[in-house]
């Protein structure tokens, strides 16, 4: 089985406005909730990739009844741990420019955080966890630690898609992939990356720092796929780009979807790519037909 854990999931409010003034009264030309948060949304594309998965983390309040019934809807798998407090609602501006507004999230009590420490302790070495996102404040610092514990210690295997000391602090475990965007890496190594040779350099020390594949995803630009074979570049198709949130997630489902079917991480970084292009090419989440469109258009060749 694969488990996906979101602890912050969020409503995603698409608000679209023609020019955008700040300190003016703007109206809306159109706006879109959506369920969001990374996990959900990896789980969201597995399903259009007939990869079945049970989305975890906490959920709460009046969003977070929307979040469930739209799952449910969809027939994607979910057993969250039901708090107390509203799930956030996250804020996508699209106007001349792209701006985003995302909460902290909601106060979680240390009953509900022990009760997903609690519920995961039964998964086995057969499962996969994906761990995507933020964490929401209240919870302790070192909480990715103690699932990343939980986890191991069933051998099961994961995948982490955090930024900063949690993603850090997580490699030693030999996570099955990580992915940190152009932006995430700098900040991860504290310095900037404008040559090709600096990106491969840092994408490298992540093999080395424990991960066992690692994606450098560029938006627009395409990607960069690290393994113990090989360095691959990938090139993004060419589309309008109509609402990028989730593009990541796409493409970690998109990877980790083939990667478990095939075990063959050239093939899935491909899958990879198609998944969060379609997804960047869409106003929701990709379907399943935009991504297959795509695949054959994505072009993977080693660096
Ligand atoms: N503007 C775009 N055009 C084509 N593909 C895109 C675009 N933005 C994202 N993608 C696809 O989605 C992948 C992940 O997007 P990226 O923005 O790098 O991740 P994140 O959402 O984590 O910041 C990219 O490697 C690419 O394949
Ligand atoms: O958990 P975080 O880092 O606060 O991010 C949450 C946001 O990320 C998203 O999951 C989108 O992530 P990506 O664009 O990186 O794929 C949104 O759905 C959500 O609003």
């Amino acid at each position: 089985m694969i488990y996906t854990i979101t602890l912050n999931p969020s409503i995603d409010y698409v608000v679209n406005v023609k020019q955008m003034e700040l300190g003016k009264l703007n109206k809306m030309t159109n706006d879109l909730k959506l369920p969001g948060g990374k996990g959900i949304n990896v789980s969201r594309i597995l399903q259009e990739l007939d990869v079945h998965s049970t989305a975890l983390g906490f959920l709460g309040g009046f969003t977070g009844n929307f979040i469930s019934n739209w799952l449910q809807k969809d027939k994607i798998s979910s057993d969250f741990i039901r708090i107390l407090d509203d799930t956030r609602i996250n804020i996508k501006l699209k106007s001349n420019l792209e701006t985003e507004i995302n909460g902290q999230g909601p106060n979680i009590s240390t009953e509900e955080s022990d009760a997903l420490l609690k519920q995961i302790s039964n998964i086995s070495s057969e499962d996969s966890v994906i761990l995507s996102g933020s964490k929401p404040p209240s919870l302790p610092d070192n909480y990715y630690h103690l699932l990343i514990d939980v986890i191991t210690k069933s051998n099961a295997a994961f995948i982490i898609d955090t930024t900063g000391e949690d993603l850090k602090a997580a490699l030693p475990y030999k996570p099955l992939l990580v992915k940190p965007n152009l932006e995430e890496l700098e900040e991860l190594f504290g310095t900037k990356m404008n040559t090709k040779e600096t990106i491969l350099q840092y994408g490298e020390k992540l093999l080395e720092l424990g991960a066992q594949h690692a994606i450098v995803s560029m938006a627009g630009d395409g990607a960069f796929l690290f393994t113990k074979e090989g360095i691959y570049k990938g090139i993004s198709p060419k589309g309008i780009v109509k609402n990028s949130v989730g593009a990541g997630d796409s493409m970690i489902a998109g990877f980790v979807g083939e990667y478990i079917k095939t075990k063959d991480a050239e093939r899935a970084f491909k899958m990879g790519i198609a998944s969060g292009s379609a997804t960047a090419f869409s106003d929701d989440l990709a379907k399943r037909n935009d991504i297959l469109a795509l695949v054959n258009q994505v072009e993977v060749s080693p660096v």
